[in-house]
């Protein structure tokens, strides 16, 4: 095992992000936060093959006495659903979960936030210990305390703010990540310099091959650059009253086309790269920006292999309606984050809906 990186995340329930190689197998830090005797694992049917044993052996050895069991959910983004998150607090009640037990959440951003939301919930909240697997939970939904399950009507609709007990990001298991998810995780990362930090633009463009290529170092400072970014912000503003909202760059657009799609079509990072693209373009029709941004941050995902173009067939008005639900929509209308240049995101409130179409109809 390597030596890992520590990020702490302040606030009323302060916790630490612990990123390295080799922490799903050390039993006595993953046990560290465990208060009571009862620990479920979530996890999903893609990663629990891989990784669940380890998670398991590990925390055996460190607590002989813990009762463990494991809650398995179909892979991909249509098991984020309120019936997956009645099994998974079925799960807990079968369990005979005490109000001192805690829940494992050992794969992606799908299971990191159904499982998030079952400890929120399950007798009004118990701890949750986040053990993320994919490039996209290391550096965004593992940290923050955002939690839920999506409807049809749109995505992650009913959910809780529910800050994990401790996050453990063991960068080993990225060897067995798909090509696809690697860049949905990519996406999430330019984020990040798109919204707060110019110069972590440069160094990612000066580091593509070697990010794609899985380089370790390159990986470790993208995953460390990427968590300090939201781990100040969260901590800043846990519940989204204001600048969280910043880390919605790119989401009014994305959410919209998944729930378009059903879930079914692009992934979270590859929708959210299509609506970045899109709301740099919003930002530049509306005088904010300059359109040789939203070129320079389209060639960038690109280049990560990322698509920057509506996928077709898409209508703009279903996706305009869609977005009247999104989260940081008012009763007075459309609100985007948007950008007044690279590193510099803000809030756009009244955002004229014939702005937003015709970005639309012409991606
Ligand atoms: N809570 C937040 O703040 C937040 C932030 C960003 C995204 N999200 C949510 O996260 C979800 C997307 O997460 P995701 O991109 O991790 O998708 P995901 O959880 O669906 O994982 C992607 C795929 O990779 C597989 N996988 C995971 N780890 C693996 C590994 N190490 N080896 C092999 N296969 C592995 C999974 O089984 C799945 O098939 C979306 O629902 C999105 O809304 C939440
Ligand atoms: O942590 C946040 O805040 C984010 O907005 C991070 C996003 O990457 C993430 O996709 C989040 O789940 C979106 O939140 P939502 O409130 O728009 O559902
Ligand atoms: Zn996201």
């Amino acid at each position: 095992m390597t030596a890992a990186r520590h990020i702490e995340v302040g606030g009323d329930a302060p916790y630490a992000i612990a990123i390295g190689a080799g922490l799903l197998a050390d039993g006595d830090a993953l046990a560290a936060p465990l208060r009571g005797r009862h620990v479920l694992l979530v996890s999903d049917s893609h990663v629990a093959p891989l990784y669940a044993d380890v998670v398991r052996d590990a925390l055996r050895r460190a607590r002989p006495d813990v009762r463990l069991d494991t809650f398995v959910l179909p892979a991909g983004e249509a098991a984020k659903t309120l019936a997956g998150f009645g099994d998974a607090v079925a799960a807990l009640a079968a369990l005979g979960a005490t109000r001192d037990a805690c829940v494992y959440a050992l794969g992606g951003g799908v299971v990191g936030d159904l499982a998030g939301f079952a400890a929120a919930c399950w007798m009004r909240g118990i701890d949750c210990v986040q053990l993320p697997t994919t490039l996209l939970a290391m550096v965004d939904s593992s940290v923050g305390g955002k939690t839920a399950v999506d409807l049809p009507a749109g995505k992650n609709l009913v959910g809780a703010f529910h800050p994990p007990r401790a996050v453990f990001a063991d960068t080993s298991v990225l060897r067995t990540l798909p090509d696809r998810e690697l860049r949905a995780g990519l996406a999430e990362v330019v984020k990040y310099g798109a919204i707060a930090d110019a110069g972590f633009l440069d160094w990612l463009a000066g580091h593509i091959g070697a990010l794609l290529e899985r380089e370790d170092a390159a990986l470790a400072e993208a995953i460390a650059r990427s968590c300090a970014h939201k781990a100040a912000i969260v901590e800043r503003d846990p519940f989204e009253r204001g600048e969280r909202a910043l880390l919605n760059f790119g989401h009014t657009f994305g959410h919209a086309i998944e729930a378009e799609q059903a879930y079914d079509g692009l992934n979270h990072g590859e929708a959210v790269a299509v609506g970045m693209v899109l709301a740099a373009r919003l930002a530049a029709r509306l005088g904010l920006a300059a359109d040789a941004d939203a070129e320079a941050l389209r060639r960038l995902l690109e280049r990560f292999g990322l698509p920057a173009r509506l996928p077709h067939g898409l209508d703009p008005r279903a996706l305009v309606a869609r977005m009247r639900l999104d989260k940081k929509a008012v009763a007075g209308g459309l609100r985007f984050v948007l950008w007044d240049g690279p590193g510099r995101a803000c809030v756009a409130a009244d955002v004229p809906e014939d702005a937003v179409l015709d970005v639309l109809r012409t991606a």
